[in-house]
């Protein structure tokens, strides 16, 4: 079995993109959802964040927006809130990998927002980064309205440079042209996969196969 990294900053198209390779049939795993499902009514992470900042937490219900100001306003609080969320979402990767490969599924996407942070891309075969100029990114992002401009800021400040994302990757999709032109690099990104013969790979921008 052979594993996909699929990662970019925020709001750079990550989840359009795994809806994409679902929709060919690979099977995704997302971290995202798997920290909501975590953080969801009577989630397994609650009472630890609840810990962490009394008060968030109100009849078994997370207020998002509450722990969302106090995690970007605290540097130490978005640490504490990795520290109990990272090894769970490890734990639920190395499950899903393990009933995959039982499966015995050819390719699985991994969608992990901090990929190169967390060092996640040693266990991949390919990493996919999504991209797009940073003024597009902004305007994603904010138009959501579930962020000010400088919650933002402290987001992007937490992740790697696009720049070095893009240097790291094997597959650069740009994702702020016309969702026409994302869609015709992710078939030429399944057609490489598919063969998965070098010479496919080195149509690649990237590290050779
Ligand atoms: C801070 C929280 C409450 C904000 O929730 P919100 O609904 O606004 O965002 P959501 O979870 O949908 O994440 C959106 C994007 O924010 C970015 N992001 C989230 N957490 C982090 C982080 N710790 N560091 C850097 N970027 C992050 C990612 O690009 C992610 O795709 C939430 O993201 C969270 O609990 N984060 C900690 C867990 C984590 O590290 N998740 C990221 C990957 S496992
Ligand atoms: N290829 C594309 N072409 C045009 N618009 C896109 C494309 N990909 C994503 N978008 C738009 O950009 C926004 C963010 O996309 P998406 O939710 O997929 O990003 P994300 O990286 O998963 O975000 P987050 O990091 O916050 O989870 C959405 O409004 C989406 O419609």
């Amino acid at each position: 079995m052979r594993v996909l990294g699929l990662t970019g900053g925020i709001g750079m198209g990550k989840s359009t993109m795994a809806a994409l390779l679902r929709r060919a049939g690979l099977r995704v795993f997302d971290a995202d959802a798997e920290v909501r499902a975590l953080q969801a009514p009577h989630g397994r992470a609650l009472p630890a964040i609840e810990r962490l900042v009394p008060g968030c937490v109100r009849d078994g219900v997370l207020d998002r927006a509450v722990l969302r100001r106090a995690a970007l306003a605290e540097p130490a609080i978005m640490r504490g809130l990795e520290g109990i969320l990272h090894p769970l979402v490890r734990a639920a990767r190395t499950r899903f990998l393990e009933r995959a490969r039982r499966d015995g599924c050819r390719w699985v996407v991994l969608d992990i927002p901090l990929l190169f942070e967390t060092g996640a891309e040693r266990i991949c075969d390919r990493v996919v980064v999504v991209s797009a100029p940073a003024a597009i990114q902004r305007a994603r992002v904010l138009k959501r309205g579930t962020m000010m401009p400088a919650q933002l800021d402290a987001v992007l400040a937490r992740q790697m440079a696009d720049a070095a994302r893009r240097r790291r990757a094997d597959i650069v999709i740009e994702t702020g042209l016309s969702r026409h032109d994302t869609l015709r690099q992710v078939r030429r990104l399944l057609r490489a996969m598919h063969a998965a013969s070098p010479a496919a790979w080195a149509a690649y921008r990237g590290k050779p196969a």
